[in-house]
């Protein structure tokens, strides 16, 4: 039709984003034909149960069980099936035979995207993830291309909606945690296994995909290091609030000097502070944002939804788009970029500042002792505010937010101060990041 040569497109998993992209695919085709120079074909839809229902209705002649046969001949395979070892399995058939390959499953790079690069680059093949990493937003491809020529010094990403949601209703409905866990669950923004969201496993695979892309290197999943928010109480959220500052899950990719001089790569996963000026403060519900800074560009920031089927089924199009292009045009695709080969430095090398609160007795001469035991260990206090002497009898609360400190100083401090006799309890030390 129109003169257009056709590219065979294997589309495999119909859920929530797989139906999307394959209703905007059929209802889309004159439109997509024109801007690819390429019919963009839907060969076949691989499903697990032929009579499932679906979101979207799609012709049944599309659907088939026999995903290893679709993938054969495809010039394209979108792979919207989730999972690890069938979907790797799949997709190093498809960039074997040549076929470029579009997914969205980030827990799949965030473990195997070395290999699957390697396979792609290999055989000329493309290998596109844009809606692996918060979503609709794009944000890959801004930094696997428009950012490619800049130096990028950091990554602060919301990257996980269900988090965002339940810190969100915390702060600004006065939710406890259990009432804003229980709402998100009700609107279906957690995976299946909520661990995954609640616990930071999600966000620490996108800030291993985003930690490899922006800084030229391969950071396994395993070297994130992760804290989730089932320990964000109402307690820390007011005292957040209280001080100008919000509480976010925040996955952060950072180029770091370590004491020894290497020059490394930090990527971790945390609740933390941040002003309530900056930018990510600004981010409610369940969006997702990620904020740059780079060298030349100076600060940047995407944002938008970070989930949703048809939402991110744009995401995934987009990268269709491309890939498909490039059929048209010819030449290998865009190969993954790692010749930066820097180490992952440990969570000790990370400076940042810190809030700890601390329960202490209300006695004369225990703030000149804790004031002692943060200089003994190199930590500097910026600030320190009793809050309320409403605690147990002869207790006060203090909170302490600290000049920027190595973060292996500040965990010394903590212990030092859990082992204090004028300290009743440490309730809370959060870090403070967006900062200089
Ligand atoms: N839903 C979102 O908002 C979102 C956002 C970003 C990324 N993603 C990613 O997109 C992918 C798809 O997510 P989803 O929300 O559409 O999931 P989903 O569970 O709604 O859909 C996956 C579908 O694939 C099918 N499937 C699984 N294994 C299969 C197999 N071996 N053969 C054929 N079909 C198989 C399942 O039966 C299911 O219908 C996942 O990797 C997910 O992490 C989803
Ligand atoms: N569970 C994820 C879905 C998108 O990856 C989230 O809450 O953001
Ligand atoms: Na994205």
């Amino acid at each position: 039709m129109n003169g257009y040569r056709d590219l065979r497109v294997a589309l495999l998993g119909c859920g929530s984003v797989g139906a999307q992209v394959a209703r905007l695919l059929l209802e889309q085709g004159d439109e997509l034909a024109a801007r690819v120079g390429a019919r963009l074909h839907l060969t076949g839809i691989a499903v697990r149960d032929l009579d499932a229902p679906r979101d979207v209705d799609l012709p049944r002649e599309l659907f088939t069980t026999d995903a290893e046969q679709l993938v054969l001949g495809a010039d394209i395979v979108v792979e919207l099936m989730g999972g690890i070892e069938t979907a790797r399995e799949l997709i190093l058939r498809a960039l074997e035979s040549g076929a470029d390959v579009v997914t969205a499953n980030k827990a799949l790079i965030a473990e195997h995207g070395p290999e699957l690069a390697d396979a792609a680059e290999q055989v000329g093949a493309q290998l596109s993830y844009e809606a692996a990493v918060a979503g609709a937003i794009p944000i890959i491809r801004p930094l696997r291309e428009s950012l490619a020529g800049d130096h990028i010094t950091r990554v602060l990403g919301i990257v996980n909606g269900s988090t965002n949601y339940i810190l969100d209703r915390m702060d600004r409905f006065g939710d406890s945690a259990e009432d804003a866990m229980r709402v998100a669950s009700e609107l279906g923004y957690l995976e299946a296994d909520p661990t995954l969201d609640v616990e930071g496993y999600d966000a620490a695979q996108k800030a291993t995909i985003l930690a490899s892309i922006a800084f030229h290197t391969v950071v396994p999943v395993d070297a994130v290091y992760r804290e989730g928010i089932s320990g964000v109480t109402s307690a820390q959220i007011e005292a957040a609030r209280h001080a100008g500052y919000v509480i976010k899950l925040l996955a952060i990719a950072e180029r770091l000097t370590a004491a020894d001089g290497t020059t490394g790569v930090s990527a971790r996963v945390y609740p933390a502070l941040i002003s309530r000026d900056h930018p990510l403060a600004a981010v409610h519900g369940g969006k997702n944002a990620v904020f740059v800074e780079a060298e030349a560009a100076g600060e940047l920031m995407f944002y938008g939804a970070g989930a949703g089927g048809v939402e991110t089924a744009s995401a995934v199009l987009g990268d269709l788009v491309s890939a498909a292009r490039r059929h048209v045009i010819g030449g290998p695709g865009i190969p993954g970029s790692s010749h930066a080969d820097l180490c992952v430095l440990p969570i000790g090398e990370v400076s940042t500042s810190y809030q700890i609160m601390l329960e202490v007795r209300d006695l004369p001469g225990v703030l000149a002792e804790i004031a002692g035991l943060l200089a003994e260990h190199g930590v500097s206090a910026a600030s320190v505010e009793q809050t309320v002497a409403d605690g147990a009898e002869g207790t006060a609360t203090l909170v302490i937010g600290t000049h920027i400190s190595r973060e292996a100083d500040l965990a010394a401090t903590v212990d030092a101060l859990r082992g204090s006799a004028v300290v009743t309890a440490v309730t809370s030390v959060l870090r403070l990041e967006g900062g200089a």
